[in-house]
């Protein structure tokens, strides 16, 4: 890409010469930034040395034990602090390395209405200050003024700063690709950002770690990033149109513009799969910002549930649902899965516990050895006087109370049982001294003389009697004497009862075989996926749920794969946080979750959203996105970047022939220089069985499961599902027949392996080819 020193720009020597001056200052903080460094090191290593010594260590009585403990707490925390700094100064300095070798992607002159001085604006990773002119000799990508370099080109225009919109004229838009401290290309930008640089970032080689993309932001994208004022917003995008991008952009963005105000730590983003977390883990700390944290739905599913049930996580459901043999069984299990993923069911569960407020609500007793402390019956009386115009919570917190004061009073009774005699024959010497000291400590506050012997008797009785209905206490603390897994049951037998209709779309006997399914299922402990969600909607509307509000801003990266109701969950778990949903319906693989594919029933859960549309796809190449868009919904849409590359290859092959086939293929990507090539399989269980023949004919591959966490290059073999989010120079699809991918649902799982690939797609089917290859247009692949 280098020019040669003809062609080159005319303003070529002076625009090198003005990062050679960039670069020179940059170098002289940098020593003095690595002096600092290294000075919060020597000091980190010296308290780590001395901490014993500066702490006087006494226990010999409870206040010196507190005194020592406080110089423990204090010299931890100065310990903490220094290493905060320590690092906190490193990552500064790695940011200003970076800059060292490539200080700034673009220039803008910029002159303000009714100023006579146009100002060259060079813009970068990071802003960096003349020190000694408190000058700005480079901007910020996310300063107010960088905004003019992704949303315009030159002529009249306009950016909203702090103090107010700022209008002017933009002389010059200028691009520049700086390695090492030297000017690598530079272009004057006209209509668009220069596609020649966005062609130049998006033909490199797939990484094992995403890239950030500042540099060449386009503007929808920009719009994504900037919007600072949308209590919801969706960013519906084509495969590849940049939505985790613009997301990391945008989480980088909001720090720097609430820089004091907001922290990493405010920021959370749902992520599909470990793999895609280690994936995007380095594009904040590379703009020089913390990480945000990242989470994935399953992880708050089974936290919460954990221990009431065996929670299925998603994979596995999808797993089984894509390994089902045709037939009745299959049937029942879609219906689960997708109907309990409906809006409806949301509505229907809805209503069902605003019901139970009147009737139906199920309780545990109270039991104590065998013996019924308050029986189920009693519960639900002391329910039944609670005011039913109140929150279920409040009322659930009444009964608590009033449980926990009967148990206090059984306790009492029972001081006096046999057996409570008979235990304290066994009692520890400890326990005695225990009760001798109660017993001393209230003759010191007693206004009348007592019996010592029966006051430690009583003492004894009640350590024990505490000791023993510990867990009866936590069991009413925890509120499990609401039956919550009956009273979800009970929705399913009501439906078997007849008592609920059935959906109009639904055959009865399907529906009955379902609600049967289900109230197994619970009965067994085993909670399907798909009933993980409305279980715990059910338990948290009952019981209260726990909310955060420190978090400020939830990103939910591939949102098409959540159903209404988990959406919604997210939603009230997090009450003060703007919520940012990224999702492309086309590549909705749980294709059973209606998810943003159903922008209305979103509209009811959020009716506050606002969405942005990314119809530009960048990651693969214009064949690949000519051959893929033809497979999804409203795919005309989807505009390629005109980037070539080979046409997509379907090749039929017999079934013994399929691994050697793949291995040559291999190969030849290997020889194209692909450093990182995916071998993409229906499931999991057929990655597995491929991954194992590849080794056997000497190919060196890496088997990728869900709990894979790391992504490196080579040759990955994979299970579509879990190729979520990421991409690969060269994709080949393992076998892509119309006997394998032979559901409607698993359309979008083959769109989804098909559109991991940047540079290269290649197809083995295993028969005719699958009905989404077929309805191509014979000119938009190669078949073989
Ligand atoms: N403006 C841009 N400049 C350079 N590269 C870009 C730009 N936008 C997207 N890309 C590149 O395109 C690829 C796809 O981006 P990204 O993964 O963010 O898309 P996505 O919409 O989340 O994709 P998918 O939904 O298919 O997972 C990445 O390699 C990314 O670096």
């Amino acid at each position: 890409m280098q020019e040669n020193e003809e062609s080159r720009h005319p303003e070529w020597a002076s625009e090198q010469a003005y990062v050679n001056q960039v670069v020179q200052r940059i170098e002289a903080k940098l020593v003095q930034m690595q002096a600092d460094v290294s000075q919060v090191r020597g000091e980190v290593v010296d308290i780590r040395r001395h901490f014993w010594d500066d702490v006087t260590i006494n226990v010999s009585n409870p206040d010196d034990l507190v005194e020592t403990h406080f110089a423990i707490r204090q010299q931890a925390e100065l310990l903490a602090e220094r290493e905060r700094r320590w690092h906190r100064a490193a990552e500064a300095a790695e940011v200003l390395e970076k800059q060292k070798s490539s200080p700034f992607f673009a220039r803008i002159d910029f002159r303000e209405q009714g100023e006579a001085e146009t100002e060259r604006v060079y813009i970068g990773i990071a802003s960096f200050r003349d020190e000694e002119t408190d000058e700005f000799l480079v901007y910020d990508w996310r300063a107010p003024i960088a905004s003019l370099y992704y949303d315009h080109t030159p002529g009249p225009v306009a950016f909203a700063a702090p103090r107010g919109e700022i209008r002017g004229e933009m002389t010059l838009k200028r691009q520049f690709v700086i390695r090492g401290g030297t000017i690598f290309a530079m272009f004057d930008a006209g209509i668009t950002i220069g596609d020649e640089l966005l062609m130049y970032a998006l033909s490199g080689r797939a990484d094992a770690k995403m890239k950030n993309i500042v540099a060449t932001i386009q503007r929808e994208q920009n719009r994504v990033i900037r919007d600072d004022t949308s209590p919801v917003l969706i960013v519906r995008g084509a495969a590849g149109s940049g939505k985790t991008s613009a997301a990391l952009q945008r989480a980088a963005y909001l720090l720097y513009k609430h820089r004091g105000r907001l922290e990493a730590s405010q920021m959370l983003l749902f992520s599909p799969n470990p793999l895609f977390s280690s994936y995007v883990a380095n594009v904040l700390p590379e703009l020089g910002e913390q990480n945000i944290e990242q989470t994935t739905f399953y992880d708050y599913l089974k936290r919460r549930l954990d221990g009431e049930f065996v929670v299925e996580d998603g994979f596995d459901q999808l797993e089984r649902l894509l390994n089902l043999e045709d037939g009745p069984e299959a049937e029942i299990q879609m219906l689960s899965a997708s109907w309990k993923a409906s809006p409806a069911f949301a509505d229907a569960i809805h209503q069902y516990v605003s019901q139970l407020s009147v009737s139906g609500m199920r309780f545990l007793p109270i039991r104590f050895m065998d013996r019924t402390v308050v029986s189920a019956d009693e519960v639900a009386a002391i329910f039944a006087q609670t005011e039913a115009h109140w929150r279920m919570p409040l009322r659930i917190e009444t009964v608590q109370k009033e449980l926990l004061a009967r148990l206090d009073a059984f306790a009492e009774v029972e001081a006096t049982a046999d057996w409570v005699e008979d235990e304290l024959e066994l009692m520890s010497d400890e326990d005695y001294q225990q009760a001798h000291k109660q017993v001393e400590k209230r003759r010191r506050h007693a206004k009348h003389s007592f019996d010592d012997y029966q006051a430690e008797r009583d003492e004894l009785a009640k350590i024990l009697l505490n000791r023993r209905l510990k867990p009866v206490r936590r069991f009413i603390q925890r509120l499990a004497f609401v039956d919550v897994p009956a009273i979800y049951q009970q929705w399913f037998e009501q439906a078997l009862a007849g008592q609920l209709s059935v959906p109009s779309e639904v055959a009865p006997d399907l529906w009955r075989s379902m609600c049967m399914y289900t109230t197994q299922a619970i009965a067994n402990r085993r909670l399907p996926y798909e009933d993980g969600t409305p279980y715990l909607y059910v338990k948290e509307l009952l019981l209260g749920q726990a909310v955060n509000t420190a978090m400020r801003h939830v990103f939910i990266d591939e949102a098409q794969d959540y159903s209404a109701l988990q959406l919604h969950v997210i939603r009230r778990l997090f009450p003060r946080s703007r919520l940012t949903l990224l999702g492309d319906p086309n590549q909705a693989i749980y294709a059973h979750v209606p998810g943003m594919a159903m922008a209305d029933e979103l509209r009811q859960s959020f009716p506050d959203l606002t969405t942005i549309e990314l119809t530009q796809s960048y990651r693969s190449t214009a064949p690949i996105v000519r051959f893929t868009r033809g497979m999804a919904r409203d795919g005309e849409a989807i505009v390629p970047f005109d980037r070539e590359g080979p046409l997509p290859l379907v090749q039929q092959v017999a079934p013994d022939d399929q691994v050697q086939l793949i291995r040559t293929w291999i190969e030849e990507y290997r020889c194209k220089g692909y450093q990182s090539i995916a071998v993409i399989c229906r499931t999991q269980r057929e990655a597995s069985q491929m991954a194992e023949q590849l080794k056997l004919v000497g190919c060196d591959v890496r088997q990728i499961d869900k709990t894979t966490s790391t992504f490196s290059a080579g040759v990955a073999v994979v299970p579509a599902y879990l190729a979520k989010g990421v991409e690969f120079d060269g994709v080949i699809v393992a076998d892509g027949s119309a006997s394998a991918y032979r559901r409607a649902f698993e359309q979008e799982l083959f769109y989804t392996a098909c559109t991991r690939a940047m540079h290269e797609l290649r197809i083995a089917c295993v028969g005719k080819p699958n009905r989404w290859i077929a309805e191509q247009p014979a000119d938009t692949y190669t078949q073989a």
